[in-house]
């Protein structure tokens, strides 16, 4: 593991990473890669999550060559340095921010989206100009060996790789020095991350899960309210970090959620659900058997059908569950879906505050104020009004969580820049010294005034009229110059090393300061 990483790194301070036609060409190695191997990539993650091709291309594959396409597009643009708004010390200067590398990124995927999850960070941290050590999940082993196969043969073998294992290979990759680790997961792992992270001071971006909610209003319309979250709560099988976990809603609308969830999901799946090529089954028994004991002692309104075999749980929904039973105490990541019954927004809103932050906040209804009122009065990584699932696809945004949901974020720019430091520079000449001597000691009451009056702009009447009066003097003499047409240079300043006596009431150190911002280079 670790001579991997020094390889990594070592690539890494060769510099081959950073230019930006190196960025781009490997990022139209990695397109190339998604579109020349379709098939292998597609048949890999169907296997690993019982999912239909068309699916795996629609959810994951369509995220990734739109991500790849926008910073091919974009980032010419991000890479080059940003001038910035100077003050009035640093005016003749040069001042940029200039996005740089961080380094050796570690990448740690789950296996909920396998290729997704793991590729679009790539994506960023490529675009950044990184070296990157891809982690993808065990659990979604078909896709990890894929992703082992092929990214090496598309692109640099030293810059990029891919490390396969479980539990045992990620501790030991934890141990190692990054410069920023990426990990998509659970929240008890994300704690393991960052613990590990902490021993080398290396940021970390966590994306986390948590209980997304979903309040319905009596105001708006229940047939699509419900097919919209009818597909965001299946797809995948409720294995979605944006999945809505659970129902708000007024107790008179349980009974039409239900019976509306209920036919939706015979037009989506069919009468034989288990037939549906676009229903999904659950990654593992140890995750079956999880969501199994979620439903103990649950009113079950529909659904509720298993079969351990082949991990299949029908889509479920659970009308009047009790906040305190476990099904509502755990993210439930699989497609059981209760209705808890509130009195109103109020009630509503205070239910979401009493909890951990979701990672996603969905609220429905005709009424736009409620909407907003939902917004500012909550907090969640990210929001949907009136659908589910779909602020993932806008890569403008940035995706990620907040409290326990997960700190950072990703997708276009925000990818860039998660994966980039942005570097001040600030460029200074070695002339206009005198420019500097309101810093250097010995410090006044004078200086400070200065200070307050140019950096703080607390101007007081006095000294805007002496600036004013600079300012007209400034004038006055260029007016002269251009009268007399006097040679070379007009001295409209108060020499430094020989300040006149004007202002007559300030203090030299103040006329000094004066000359040199009202200095000409
Ligand atoms: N915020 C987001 O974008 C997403 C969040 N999630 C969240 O992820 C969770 C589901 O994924 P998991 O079952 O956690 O995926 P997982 O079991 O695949 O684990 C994720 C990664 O952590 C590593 N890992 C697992 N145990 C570890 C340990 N003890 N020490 C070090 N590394 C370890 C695994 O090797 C894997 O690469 C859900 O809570 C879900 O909400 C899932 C997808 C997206
Ligand atoms: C053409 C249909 C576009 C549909 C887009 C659906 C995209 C769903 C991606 C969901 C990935 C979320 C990852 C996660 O939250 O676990």
């Amino acid at each position: 593991m670790e001579l991997e990483v020094r390889r990594v790194r070592q690539a890494f301070l060769s510099g081959r990473s950073r230019p930006l036609r190196f960025r781009l060409q490997q990022l139209e190695a990695l397109r190339r890669m998604v579109q020349e191997r379709e098939k292998d990539i597609l048949t890999a993650i169907a296997a690993d999550l019982c999912k239909s091709e068309f699916n795996v291309y629609s959810q994951e594959v369509i995220t990734v060559l739109g991500e790849i396409d926008f910073m091919l597009e974009n980032l010419p643009e991000w890479v080059t340095a940003k001038p910035v708004k100077k003050n009035v010390l640093t005016m003749l200067d040069e001042a940029y921010i200039q996005p740089q590398p961080l380094g050796v990124v570690l990448i740690i995927g789950a296996w909920n989206y396998p290729f997704v999850l793991t590729i679009q960070p790539l994506i960023g941290a490529i675009a950044a100009g990184n070296a990157v050590i891809i982690k993808p999940s065990e659990l979604s082993e078909n896709t990890a060996k894929i992703l082992a196969k092929l990214l090496p043969q598309y692109l640099d073998q030293d810059l990029y790789i891919v490390i396969n294992g479980g539990v045992e290979e990620t501790t030991e990759l934890l141990k190692q020095r990054f410069d920023h680790i990426f990990y998509t997961g659970n929240t008890a792992v994300g704690k393991i991350v960052m613990e590990a992270a902490a021993k080398h001071l290396t940021p970390v971006t966590l994306e986390l899960g948590g209980k997304s909610p979903c309040y319905i209003d009596k105001d708006c319309d229940l047939d699509i309210v419900c097919r919209r979250i009818t597909w965001g709560k299946y797809m995948n099988c409720g294995q979605t970090c944006i999945a809505p976990d659970y129902i708000l809603c007024e107790a008179s609308l349980q009974n039409q959620i239900v019976w509306k969830i209920k036919e939706t999901v015979k037009e989506f799946y069919g009468e034989n659900i288990k037939e549906s090529p676009d229903y999904e089954r659950i990654i593992n028994l140890r995750h079956f058997k999880r969501i199994l004991s979620l439903l103990e002692g649950q009113k079950i309104a529909f659904g509720g059908e298993t079969d351990e075999a082949t991990r299949y749980i029908a889509p479920t929904v659970l009308t009047d569950v009790d906040p305190k039973t476990k099904v509502m105490q755990e993210e439930i990541f699989g497609p059981i879906l209760p209705i808890v019954p509130v009195k109103n927004v109020d009630e509503a809103i205070n239910f979401i505050n009493e909890r951990e932050k979701p990672l996603a906040l969905y609220v429905f209804s005709h009424n736009h104020k409620l909407i907003k009122r939902m917004i500012d009065e909550t907090s969640s990584g990210g929001v949907t009004g009136n659908d589910v699932i779909m602020h993932f696809t806008l890569n403008s945004f940035p995706f990620g969580g907040v409290g326990s949901s997960g700190m950072g974020a990703y997708h276009g720019k925000h990818s860039f820049d998660t994966f980039s430091h942005q570097r001040p520079c600030l460029l200074k000449s070695l002339k206009r010294e005198g420019a500097n001597k309101l810093r250097y000691p010995p410090n006044s009451q004078s200086k400070v005034d200065w200070g307050k009056f140019f950096l703080l702009k607390r101007f007081n009447k006095e000294k805007l009229g002496l600036l004013l009066l600079t300012f007209l003097g400034i004038v006055a003499a260029v007016l002269v110059k251009e009268v007399s047409s006097v040679s070379a240079w007009l001295p409209i300043v108060w020499d430094v090393r020989s300040p006149c006596a004007w202002p007559p009431h300030l203090g030299s150190e103040a006329r000094l300061c004066l000359a040199a911002t009202t200095s000409r280079k």
